[in-house]
Formats: structure tokens, C-alpha cells, sequence
């Protein structure tokens, strides 16, 4: 049995429970982070209609016609931005790129698709509520560090976050795939939090401290949530960035698509990275150097290919 952490817990005790509920969720949240890097939540604010929409939605772009989803590849956004073609996107240290296809949606404009009339308007209350709720686990997060409890607020709302919708697609020809191509390469995010839909899926997997790998199964609507690098180096490795990707389906299923929402919970560009003195110490003496959030984006942009 591998030696691992991935509670599930109840967002609704942080947000409406006693003083002792909301403790236990910071502290469980906080010793999961430390451990696993990974969670699932139960009671995250979005009703099963409204997933139910989402996927439809999501389903019915990328059954589009290849030159259609192209009209919303808009060169110069590094994919910030609307869709995202196969093969743009690699983890950073892979040779091949990922078996996927995503849209991107962040604050302020985006581009609207004009053959899903409810496509704009349910992303956009998607992610709304997934902001919501990881406002709430950054608060957890921060009283689990010491900090004040809106420590993060003004640092992450009008921030970077981005959700997307992927589209792992079928695998007609398995026998002319390169060896090391998958769904989703080994990878760490980039951003603050990770707040992922549809982890319902079988596929992603984490990599224990064992060096092995664990599948990740969430129950019915809820979802996952992970640390990302952003968070690991500005508690300077007390909370863990685990590595993760998502396998290709055994052979039966290759000719299958997979869906996935994640929500990539980013700051500001000015927030600063630099580790807090709560977890600098002779034991943990520290691990990085002094960057903002906008100049690791960056750098972390181009690692992955999409920026030049
Ligand atoms: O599709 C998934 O289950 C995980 C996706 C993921 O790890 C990512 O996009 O960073
Ligand atoms: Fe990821």
C-alpha cells in the first residue's frame, strides 16, 4: 500500500461550520498539503446541474469541425486565451507533446463561440464559483501558515487565474503513437492552487514519495485539489507540488475521449514569491530565489511551449 494522503474534505465546514470545524479543515487541509499535495472537496458551491452543463457545453465544442474551434486559436495569447490545438502543449521536460486538445478562459475578455450560445455564459459562471471556493481554501490555507486569513484575497482576485476545459481525444491508431506520448505528461502546475473537475474519470495519477504512481479517484461531483509550484516555493517546500499526469486508457477504451475542467488558481503578476518567514528556518533554510508571480508565468510559460 503506498504511503499516502488524500482526504476528502467538506468545504461547507470552513465556510458555515463552528470554530472547531473550521480549525480541523485548515489543519487537515494544511497536513494534507504538507504531505500529498492533493485533496478532494465535497461541497464545493457547484450544484450537479450546472457540471451536468458544463460538460454538455464543453463536449459540444470540441465536437466541432477542426476549422470552426481553429476561428478561436488566437495567435500572440500563448493559449492564455480561447483554443488551443493537438500537439501545443508539452510538459516541460517531455519530448512529445500532450494527447489534448483545451480552451482557456481567464478575467475580462474572451472569445465568444458563436455556434454554443450557452457555451460563454456557463464557463463563466463555472468559473466564478471556482474562484469562490478557492478564495475559501486559500483562507484555510493561510490560517493552517500562520497568516492572516485573507491573506491571499487581494493578491488573487483580478488575478490570473485560468479555467480549462481539456479534451483528451480518442487514440484511433494506438500502434503509431510514439512510445512516451500520454494524455497529460508528468507534471507540476504552475499556479497557486489547482481546483480540477471530472477527476471522476480513471486516469491521473500522483507520484508517491516512494516513487511510484497512485491513481486519484474523486467521488461523484466532487472534486480535486492540489498545490501548485507557486505555493511550494512561497512556503518554501512546506506545502508540496506533487507530480502528476494523466495515462492513456487501456486498449479497450483507446478509441474513447476523456474530459477534464481544471481551474488553475493563479495571482496577480506583482505578488511576490519570495518565501514567508514562518517557514525559513535552520531546517528549512531557503530554497529559492525572490520572483514575482508574473516573471515565474513567464518562465514557466515558455518551458511548456506555448509561449516563444
Ligand atoms: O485531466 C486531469 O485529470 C488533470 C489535468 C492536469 O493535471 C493539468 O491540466 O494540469
Ligand atoms: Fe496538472
Amino acid at each position: 500500500m503506498a504511503n499516502i494522503n488524500i482526504p476528502r474534505l467538506d468545504l461547507h465546514d470552513y465556510t458555515h461550520g463552528s470554530a472547531e470545524q473550521r480549525h480541523q479543515f485548515s489543519q487537515a487541509i494544511g497536513k494534507a498539503f504538507n504531505e500529498t499535495g492533493f485533496v478532494t472537496i465535497a461541497n464545493h458551491g457547484m450544484d450537479k446541474a450546472l457540471i451536468d452543463e458544463l460538460y454538455q457545453v464543453v463536449q459540444a465544442f470540441f465536437a466541432l469541425p477542426e476549422n470552426t474551434k481553429s476561428k478561436y486559436e488566437i495567435p500572440g495569447l500563448a493559449g492564455q486565451r480561447g483554443y488551443t490545438s493537438k500537439g501545443k502543449e508539452k510538459a516541460k521536460d517531455a519530448k512529445v507533446p500532450d494527447l489534448k486538445e483545451f480552451w482557456q478562459r481567464g478575467q475580462g475578455d474572451n472569445p465568444v463561440v458563436d455556434e454554443l450560445p450557452r457555451f460563454d455564459q456557463v464557463t463563466g459562471e463555472v468559473f466564478r464559483r471556482l474562484e469562490t471556493a478557492g478564495c475559501a481554501l486559500l483562507k484555510a490555507i493561510a490560517v493552517y501558515l500562520g497568516l492572516q486569513e485573507d491573506y491571499f484575497e487581494p493578491k488573487v482576485i483580478q488575478g490570473n487565474s485560468i479555467l480549462r476545459a481539456i479534451h483528451y481525444f480518442p487514440i484511433e491508431d494506438p500502434d503509431s503513437l510514439p512510445d512516451d506520448a500520454v494524455r497529460a505528461g508528468a507534471h507540476e502546475d504552475i499556479n497557486l492552487i489547482t481546483l480540477l473537475i471530472g477527476a471522476s474519470a480513471d486516469g491521473l495519477e500522483v507520484l508517491t514519495r516512494e516513487g511510484t504512481w497512485y491513481p486519484v479517484k474523486a467521488h461523484g461531483e466532487d472534486i480535486v485539489v492540489n498545490v501548485g509550484d507557486m505555493l511550494q516555493r512561497l512556503t518554501n517546500n512546506k506545502l508540496k507540488s506533487t507530480t502528476h499526469r494523466v495515462v492513456n486508457p487501456p486498449r479497450e477504451l483507446m478509441k474513447t475521449s476523456r474530459f477534464s475542467v481544471p481551474f488553475f488558481l493563479h495571482p496577480k503578476a506583482d505578488m511576490s514569491l519570495a518565501a514567508l518567514e514562518s517557514c525559513i528556518d535552520a531546517g528549512h533554510p531557503k530554497a529559492y530565489p525572490d520572483v514575482t508571480a508574473g516573471e515565474y508565468l513567464d518562465e514557466r510559460l515558455r518551458e511548456i511551449g506555448l509561449k516563444m
